[in-house]
């Protein structure tokens, strides 16, 4: 670019407001007129190729020559067409070379810079500076400007040979040469910057490079590690397993002994059961203990204390009439002593009164105690007879410990699963060998129904059921989460009667159970919800359990409810009136599992059921308790909350078309523990 060349002009521009021009011009015709030497002259006052200067290096020695001229005028005299050739010669020649190169290497840079920095930030920056312009590179933008200065010092030659120095074009010339200095200057300080921000991009290139290489590193050794650790454990593990198992076993070895032991105790306190021999045939018999055997001596002894009193306050009245009547002349018991003897048998009646009181309390804790230890014998008898009792490890995972209670048809033991690390019930299903093989598939096909119908409940309040398996032939397992807690039957028997917020929490998570049981897209009614089928894990959490009667409700069923077709099952205690029906077949809904509900609230609060309590079950059927159940009564104590006793009469609503479903009695205030 021929910045240089610019600046020489633009310099001897400024001399269009020196007042001594039209002087000098008359001056310099004259020499050209007489002198001849001006062309060498000429020559030396432009600068030599190589020692073009840019930028104010080049305003500074162009003002020297200002005023060389100002001085030695002679220098600069030529003739006008000399002139013109002169600076066509250089500006092909050398002028405009060497700036072209310049700028075609500053414009490399800021190609470069482009590249690397990205085209935006670079084209912003041009955009800014060429508002006005026609877009073009650093190198487009330098050939312009030299073109353009090309263009003007033909113009300005062209003048000058024409004798006229035109002021317009100057003063054009010298914006447009510090237009090119400012642009040049911050297209420099454009280039720092970028040169700096490359920098410091390729230091952090650099260091997330070497970043992601030591992650690489860390990588490939934790992978390492954690190999080496599973290998380990793959190792470890049947050793684990082992000992963990053994730990389990020798627990379970030391509660079978504290349990038995605690038989043994108990038994000497509240009874054992005996042997009775009748002929040929040989029975069992229940014999107290000696605690129970003293207090019922006690209380006889209380009994008979008593009515020897009142014999003898009797005899006290007669005495007492017959001196009225003068019949009895030598009693001689005065009026006062007739008064005082009745008041020392009525103080001694009053607190053998509280005495027997306290001692039935006492027996009737006992008998409580007796029935816990009557179900402990039975277990532990159950567990000393089962074939699963030696610990065994069932389908290579559940390690067998001790029996948890026997049902109708299985044994239910506490297990430990070695794969979940976790503690679960393993309920054993065993076929009875003298069943048909009918029976024996008809169970079968009752105890899968029961499991895909079980397996896909998960809800807080119905217990899990994890696994099933069969173990033999005539044997299979399910897996079911563990209840650490007793069931709510072992709980009514050691206290029958519950206060009424204990009972309310317990009914509020059954009926979340239920709720959920009828939210599902195919909803289900339990049909066997009694207090063995609640059971508690280790904090008191209630959880519905057994399936096994349970039905599913299809589709396609009418607003009256399915048929019942397993009439007869169930526990007779806890069912509805329209599952006694005869006349026709059942239809039946969630409405029963609501009545069910209602007669185990009543029973956690008044310590009885409703209907048919002291009878057996088939008696409630020959009697048709249930079906001539249409009011419930409510003992008078323990007192009861109106809004209990409402829940349990809309539970026990006797019209099943009457009575509210699931869902609906959900919706009562009292099920609700949300702030009103
Ligand atoms: N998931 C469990 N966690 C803890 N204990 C359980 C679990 N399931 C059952 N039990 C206990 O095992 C015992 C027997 O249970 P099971 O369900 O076989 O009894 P059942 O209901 O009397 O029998 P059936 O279902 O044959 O009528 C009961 O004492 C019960 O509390």
């Amino acid at each position: 670019m021929s910045d240089n060349m610019l600046m020489h002009f633009s310099s001897n521009s400024s001399n269009q407001s020196d007042p001594s021009l039209p002087t000098k011009l008359a001056k310099l015709e004259a020499r050209m007129a007489g002198k001849g030497t001006a062309t060498q002259a000429v020559q030396a006052a432009w600068p030599p190729v190589s020692s073009v200067k840019y930028g104010e290096d080049a305003v500074e020695a162009v003002s020297s020559s200002d005023s060389d001229d100002d001085v030695g005028g002679e220098f600069l005299i030529q003739p006008n067409t000399q002139k013109r050739r002169k600076v066509q010669q250089e500006d092909s020649a050398t002028s405009l070379r060497q700036p072209e190169g310049v700028a075609e290497g500053r414009a490399r840079t800021v190609e470069s810079l482009d590249s690397k920095v990205g085209a935006d930030e670079v084209n912003k920056k041009k955009q800014g500076r060429g508002r006005g312009r026609p877009a073009t590179t650093g190198k487009g933008r330098g050939s312009k400007s030299n073109d353009q200065a090309r263009s003007h010092i033909s113009h300005c030659m062209v003048s000058q040979s024409n004798g006229q120095l035109e002021n317009s074009s100057h003063a054009e010339i010298w914006s447009k040469e510090q237009a090119g200095n400012d642009e040049w200057a911050s297209l420099e300080e454009d280039e720092t910057s970028l040169r700096t921000k490359v920098a410091s991009l390729e230091e952090e290139l650099r260091k997330s490079r070497q970043e992601a290489l030591d992650n690489q590193q860390m990588r490939n050794q934790l992978e390492k590690e954690l190999k080496d650790v599973k290998d380990q454990e793959q190792q470890m593990k049947p050793k684990r397993v082992k000992i963990i198992s053994d730990l389990l076993i020798s627990v379970s070895k030391a509660e079978r002994q504290e349990a038995r032991m605690k038989i043994r105790q108990d038994s000497l306190r509240l009874g054992n059961v005996g042997v009775i021999r009748a002929g040929t045939i040989i029975s069992e018999t229940w014999e107290d203990g000696q605690t129970l055997k003293d207090l019922n001596a006690h209380l006889r002894h209380l009994l008979e204390t008593k009515e020897a009193i009142e014999r003898h306050r009797k005899s006290l009245k007669k005495r007492q009439s017959d001196k009225g009547d003068g019949s009895d002349v030598e009693g001689g018991m005065s009026e006062e002593d007739f008064l005082v003897q009745d008041e020392i048998c009525k103080s001694r009646l009053a607190s053998i009164k509280r005495e027997e009181e306290t001692s039935l309390r006492e027996r009737d804790r006992y008998e409580l105690e007796k029935g816990r230890l009557i179900r402990e014998m039975k277990r532990v008898r159950d567990e000393d007879g089962s074939r699963f009792n030696n610990f065994q490890i069932l389908n290579h995972r559940y390690a067998l410990l001790n029996l948890l209670g026997k049902g109708g048809f299985s044994e239910v033991y506490k297990a430990y699963d070695l794969v979940e690390y976790r503690y679960v019930a393993c309920k054993l299903h065993g076929l009875n060998a003298q069943w048909s093989e009918e029976k024996k598939q008809s169970y079968i096909r009752h105890a899968i129904r029961e499991y895909n119908i079980h397996k896909g409940l998960i809800h807080h309040h119905i217990v899990r059921l994890w696994d099933i398996f069969e173990i033999d032939q005539n044997t299979f397992c399910t897996v079911l989460e563990h209840c650490s807690g007793k069931d709510l039957d072992a709980i009514l028997k050691a206290t029958p009667t519950l206060p009424e917020r204990e009972a309310r929490i317990i009914i509020v998570q059954i009926f979340q159970g239920l709720v959920y049981l009828n939210k599902r897209p195919q909803k289900i009614i339990h049909y066997d919800l009694k207090p063995g089928n609640v059971l508690f894990d280790e904090i008191g959490v209630a959880k519905v359990t057994d399936f096994g009667l349970s039905k599913i409700v299809e589709d396609d069923v009418g607003s009256q409810g399915m048929e019942l077709t397993s009439q007869g099952a169930g526990t007779y205690w806890y069912l509805p009136p329209e599952c006694f029906e005869i006349s026709k077949i059942p239809l039946i809904s969630s409405k029963v599992d609501v009545w069910s509900a209602g007669v185990l609230f009543y029973q956690m609060l008044f310590g009885k059921r409703p209907f048919g309590h002291d009878q057996t079950q088939e008696r409630i059927l020959r009697e048709d308790t249930i079906i001539k159940a249409h009011r419930v009564e409510f003992p008078s104590r323990p007192s009861v909350s109106n809004e209990a006793k409402d829940l349990i009469r809309r539970c026990l609503t006797y019209n099943q078309a009457e009575r509210p479903d699931v869902l609906t009695i959900a919706q009562d205030p009292y099920l609700s523990y949300a702030k009103k």
